[in-house]
């Protein structure tokens, strides 16, 4: 759909119906009958009333018959983005629940993880978890793989392939008394990061970067946190990892690093936590450590199904946004055992309320705010605000074309005249992938899959 315009861009689609967005400064705006265009880059150009498509078409170049219409009960709203998922646990997701995270980690997840050696092992995991997710609406994902370089890189190419934004890790662990065949010595950690990032950023995927990934404080020697740190700054790259997940862990993290203020300052004094560093969990954070996370610009994963699953902690987010610390969700595949991020959401707002059953003087989190979280939230967490998250004119176009009314899907009742903001509600409540019709990142739909060869 091009033509000689007056600007200087090519439009490629252009949408009209109702868009559902949050901001910084509104966290569900709704914007009805409007003009999206996307450029041939997958941006998006330009967002205009739908009255004005006439005169849109002639600045812009784009037939006014090609425009796509949405439906009565059809919106786009942004993809969302998990801060927090181990593409590596979707094999045993749904299962394994009945252990603290430490026992969880040496009894169910070391040993699943060691077999990611074994490459056709891998694609088939990996490729089964980015399909769901992203036919589930995560248009960005961060994930955790495991130790093995070719694996992880193999789930980069996979997220590549199907053209899910990603942040891939090969994840770093040098300490394993419990399950010692899945550790690497110092220097292998080291080397095959290297490498590990070297050959991720040789491929010049255009939505899948590496990402720093010490699996956390307890499993990595503070000489290897040293060298992640370093890798990481000079190669302004991003980091991940866990941070006081459990109680216990706080305890024994204290007593590994007897020198240190806090968990928080572990991470800290290893370069570790930076403007791109997002961090798991966070549910026994002090205000110290909160105030050191703002100062450094990092940001917390939420991520509240794996933190009743593991029965590890409340993370009070309210408290996180007063602290003005950037917060993102996540699955936590496969401690949280759904790979849905309309799950996070709900998951979300139970905590929420489970804190106000607590105190009744909490202030819940709405679902408006929560929506933010999903969304706006999560690519501010992972510093990729610049390209994702909402419609703004210059951002990447990932979104997801929610159909609330979708036959055979799970709304079975929607009220005459109910507006777009209700059809919001449910669908973040209620509904599921029969609702979402198409998936877009970066502009180009990946979801319905094109069948390949
Ligand atoms: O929920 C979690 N999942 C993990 O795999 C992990 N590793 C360290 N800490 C962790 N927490
Ligand atoms: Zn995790």
């Amino acid at each position: 759909m091009t033509s000689s315009n007056e600007s200087a861009v090519d439009i490629a689609h252009v949408y009209r119906g109702t868009f559902v967005h949050s901001t910084d400064h509104t966290a569900v705006e709704i914007l009805e009958d409007r003009l999206l265009g996307v450029d041939t880059e997958g941006k998006i150009a330009f967002i205009g009333s739908g009255q004005e498509v006439d005169s849109l078409s002639q600045k812009w170049g784009f037939e006014a018959l090609a425009v796509t219409q949405l439906g009565q009960y059809e919106f786009f709203m942004p993809g969302m983005v998990d801060t927090h998922i181990h593409a590596s646990q979707y094999s045993y997701a749904g299962t394994a629940l009945d252990l603290p995270l430490l026992q969880w980690l040496n009894t169910y997840t070391f040993p699943v993880e060691a077999c990611y050696k074994d490459l056709e092992f891998a694609r088939n995991v990996y490729t089964h978890v980015v399909k769901r997710t992203l036919r589930n609406g995560t248009t960005t994902a961060c994930y955790f793989a495991t130790i093995h370089t070719d694996a992880s890189l193999l789930l980069g190419q996979i997220a590549n392939d199907f053209g899910q934004r990603a942040l891939v890790g090969k994840v770093c662990m040098d300490t394993n008394n419990f399950v010692p065949h899945y550790r690497e010595t110092p220097e292998e950690s080291h080397d095959e990061t290297n490498r590990f990032i070297s050959e991720m950023l040789k491929k010049k995927y255009p939505l899948v970067r590496p990402v720093v990934t010490p699996r956390f404080a307890l499993s990595c020697s503070a000489a290897l946190l040293g060298h992640l740190g370093e890798i990481a700054q000079n190669n302004h790259l991003h980091i991940q990892s866990h941070i006081s997940e459990t109680k216990e862990e706080v305890k024994l993290v204290k007593e590994l690093f007897p020198d240190y203020d806090s968990y928080t300052d572990v991470y800290h004094k290893h370069n570790l936590l930076t403007d791109k560093t997002v961090m798991a969990h966070g549910c026994h954070l002090t205000d110290e450590e909160l105030k050191l996370f703002r100062e450094k610009g990092a940001s917390v994963a939420h991520c509240p199904n794996s933190n009743i699953s593991l029965c590890s902690g409340m993370l009070d987010a309210r408290r996180v946004l007063n602290h003005k610390v950037k917060l993102g969700l996540g699955t936590d595949v496969a401690g949280g055992y759904s790979p849905s991020m309309l799950d996070a959401v709900r998951r979300t707002l139970d905590t929420s309320k489970a804190l106000t059953i607590q105190d009744p003087q909490y202030q819940t989190l709405t679902f408006e705010e929560v929506f933010r979280l999903a969304t706006l939230g999560g690519s501010q967490a992972l510093s990729l605000d610049e390209h994702t998250g909402n419609f703004q004119v210059g951002k990447d176009f990932d979104a997801l074309r929610v159909n609330a009314a979708m036959e055979g899907g799970p709304i079975d009742l929607i009220n005459h005249g109910e507006g777009p903001k209700v059809l919001l509600e449910k669908f973040l409540n209620l509904g599921d992938d029969r609702n979402i019709a198409e998936v877009y990142v970066a502009g180009k739909r990946v979801v319905p899959f094109v069948e390949r060869p």
